[in-house]
């Protein structure tokens, strides 16, 4: 029987869990690709560290070598990085090997003209594993929605982040502490600032939004906001009043995309998205609502989605879907924002807001807990920072003199995407 040789990049979280997978399932994967598939060797960075690995595969500092020893017929890329990462993937490929990546930085930056490079070696390109952990996003996106316009989508796409707000709220646990597991658990990068300050779950976007409409916003039009300033109370309150919170990724056909932190009831769609999962609901003109769900990050998951892509290779035709005619990027695209807003006060030092909030109509609850005191306002599709902005001066002042810092915190970032 013929074999398929895999090299992989990286043999950290995803990169063992690839190679776990691939051997204990060996059997289940030859019959369905009808050839064997032999990991040949995996680029580290540390020769020191213990390493669980068969005996007769290459651990190797040095890229060549892995290419060289064994020409590989599949890179599986999961170090991470852009260079010399970005630089690798385009020698494999221009050495005729097939490339898979769970590297969305790297693929929200650089992915089109990676697959022109694909496309003109005559190999496929492949990165399922990018967004969405296991879910079978980008291959939905590519096979099941050509036909369909998706006019938008809203998604929870950072394992991580969901998994500690569920996490501090379900156990009353810290931020610290929530981090600490997700680190452990394997859902984190290696470096955590990208999940908690919301940049894993805007690249993420950025391969879909180049996916969906063929373009990206301008970076800096995009609103992106991390969990890492949220406290424990602010959930548990929240709780109490039936809300929870949730960190969204937006994106539409008019290129308007932000990553922003909502408060939801127990109507919205993705109010159960719990833990590590991820979750991605489409608005598409044909089919209308679509929902897909599942583990968002983690060994297990993502190299569930890059054994996925693996075997596709060798099991049907391609479909190479056209990259979709290029969306005109609107100049001065607008934010889409929340649609509730909890805001965290003593009740007494916010009457000017309260004041603005009622004057539009919008504030719908006051509420006390032994967790503090929250006002839960909706803006009817206004944005918050236009009601805000009218007022901007006002609130600016206003909360100057406001010292409780949570309301201060979240007047001036709201005031700041003005
Ligand atoms: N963790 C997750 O749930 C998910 C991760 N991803 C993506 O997968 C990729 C890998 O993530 P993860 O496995 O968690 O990260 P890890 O840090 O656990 O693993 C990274 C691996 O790459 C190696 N490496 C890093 N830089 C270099 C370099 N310059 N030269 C050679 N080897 C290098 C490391 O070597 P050494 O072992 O010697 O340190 C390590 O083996 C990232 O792009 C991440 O965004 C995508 C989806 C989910
Ligand atoms: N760190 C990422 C891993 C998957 O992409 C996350 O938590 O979602």
């Amino acid at each position: 029987m013929s074999e398929v040789k895999v090299a992989l990049l990286g043999f950290g979280t995803i990169g063992y869990g690839v190679y776990t997978n691939i051997t204990n399932e060996q059997n289940t994967i030859q019959n369905v690709v009808k050839q064997t598939v032999k990991i040949t060797g995996a680029l580290i960075r540390d020769p020191h560290k213990e390493r669980s690995i068969a005996k007769d595969i290459l651990l190797t500092t040095d890229f060549h070598e892995l290419l060289a020893k064994e020409k590989p017929d599949v890179v599986i890329e999961a170090m991470g990085g852009i260079e010399p990462t970005l630089t690798y993937i385009k020698d494999a490929l221009n050495a005729g090997c097939h490339v898979i990546s769970a590297n969305k930085d790297l693929i929200a930056r650089h992915g089109k003209d990676i697959e022109e490079i694909a496309k003109a070696n005559n190999v496929f390109f492949a990165y399922e594993a990018s967004v969405g952990g296991g879910i079978p996003l980008i291959r939905t996106i590519k096979e099941l929605l050509q036909f369909n316009h998706i006019e938008q989508i809203e998604a929870i796409l950072n394992g991580t982040s969901n998994f500690i707000l569920s996490y501090m709220r379900s156990e009353k646990a810290s931020f610290e502490d929530a981090l600490e597991i997700a680190k452990a658990k394997g859902y984190a990068e290696p470096d955590p600032t990208n999940d908690v300050e919301g940049y894993d779950p805007f690249y993420k976007a950025m391969v879909l939004s180049n996916l969906m409409y063929g373009a990206q916003p301008h970076w800096e039009d995009v609103f992106v906001e991390g969990i890492s300033k949220v406290k424990t109370d602010e959930l548990l309150l929240a709780e109490t009043l039936g809300f929870r919170l949730k960190q969204f990724v937006s994106i539409n056909d008019a290129l308007q995309v932000s990553v922003g932190l909502h408060f939801v009831d127990n109507t919205h769609p993705l109010y159960g998205v719990e833990g590590v999962d991820n979750a991605i609901r489409f608005k598409a003109k044909t089919l209308g609502f679509l929902t897909l769900q599942g583990p968002g990050a983690g060994a297990n998951a993502t190299s569930s989605a890059i054994i996925e892509d693996l075997v596709s290779f060798y099991t049907k035709e391609k479909v190479v879907p056209e990259v979709p005619k290029q969306t005109r990027v609107p100049e001065n695209a607008e934010r889409p924002t929340s649609t509730y807003t909890l805001l965290f006060t003593r009740e007494d030092c916010c009457e000017k807001l309260v004041d603005i909030l009622q004057e539009n109509g919008a504030i719908l609850q006051r509420a006390s807990s032994p967790y503090g005191s929250a006002l839960l306002y909706k803006t009817h599709g206004t944005p918050t920072y236009q009601l805000l902005a009218q007022y901007a001066e006002d609130v600016a002042l206003y909360s100057a003199h406001v010292t409780n810092e949570q309301l201060y915190t979240r007047t001036k970032e709201v005031i700041s995407t003005i």
